[in-house]
């Protein structure tokens, strides 16, 4: 089974923090087959990171947009497109649960992006809560897109720090894989070095979605190497 590490910066780092993050992990990171590291720093990173990224040649290494506008290209000022992103990330979040709770977006917008996403080549990570897990998922069953990952996010986990129990994990994971079976999931929630093994080894669990341990790189690094010994 293939296996995905997505840091998720949030909104952190200017691009001279970005530049230095990526020249730390390089000195840390062990690419292993079969597992793909996805880093998601703010749009105005995206740029210039795609150029070092490839300067690095770190390999199995790819950037992800943390959004992307529900609408095409034209009159929607300040949002940014599916086709503006293509070539720059492959990989892009949608309907993370900030995003839903401080900005509003609702389930509709949340499948325009993904639909905006696929149209663009671009591959989806759509976040999930286990409250609203239902209505989330079922408008996206009939996508057409094998390749969607779909990122279980618990919400306390965010708010209090403490990581959902890998048993929740496991009963969670197993309620989004009967709505999407053959998806790849991810778990996301206070994931650290510490804790990152347990998540890593729960059957059915494609990796994980790092916020807060993603801004260090020598952490977001061990997690990388970790995930490659699992
Ligand atoms: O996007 C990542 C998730 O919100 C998890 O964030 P966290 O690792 O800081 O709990």
């Amino acid at each position: 089974m293939k296996r995905f590490v997505i840091g998720n910066w949030k909104c952190n780092k200017n691009i001279d923090d970005a530049r230095r993050w990526f020249d730390t992990f390089a000195s840390l990171y062990r690419p292993t087959p079969g597992v793909e590291v996805a880093i998601a720093p703010s749009f105005i990173c995206l740029a210039d990171l795609a150029v070092h990224v490839k300067e690095l040649g770190l390999h199995n290494v790819s950037l992800a947009a943390q959004d992307i506008s529900p609408f095409p290209k034209g009159g929607y000022t300040g949002a940014i497109a599916a086709d503006m992103v293509r070539g720059l990330a492959d990989y892009v979040i949608v309907g993370h649960s900030e995003r839903r709770r401080y900005f509003h977006e609702t389930v509709q917008d949340v499948v325009n992006k993904v639909h905006e996403a696929v149209d663009f080549g671009l591959r989806p990570v759509l976040c999930v809560e286990p409250a609203s897990a239902m209505s989330q998922l079922a408008p996206l069953t009939d996508i057409d897109c094998e390749k969607m990952i779909i990122a279980y996010c618990p919400v306390d986990p965010l708010t209090f720090r403490i990581p959902e129990s890998p048993e929740k994990v496991g009963e969670g994971i197993g309620f989004v894989a009967e709505m999407h079976p053959n998806r790849a999931i991810v778990y996301g929630g206070s994931i650290t070095p510490d804790n990152a093994a347990e998540y890593l080894a729960l059957t059915g669990l494609s990796g994980v979605m790092i916020g807060a341990a993603s801004l260090k790189a020598e952490s977001f690094a061990n997690i990388c190497n970790l995930a490659g010994a699992h």
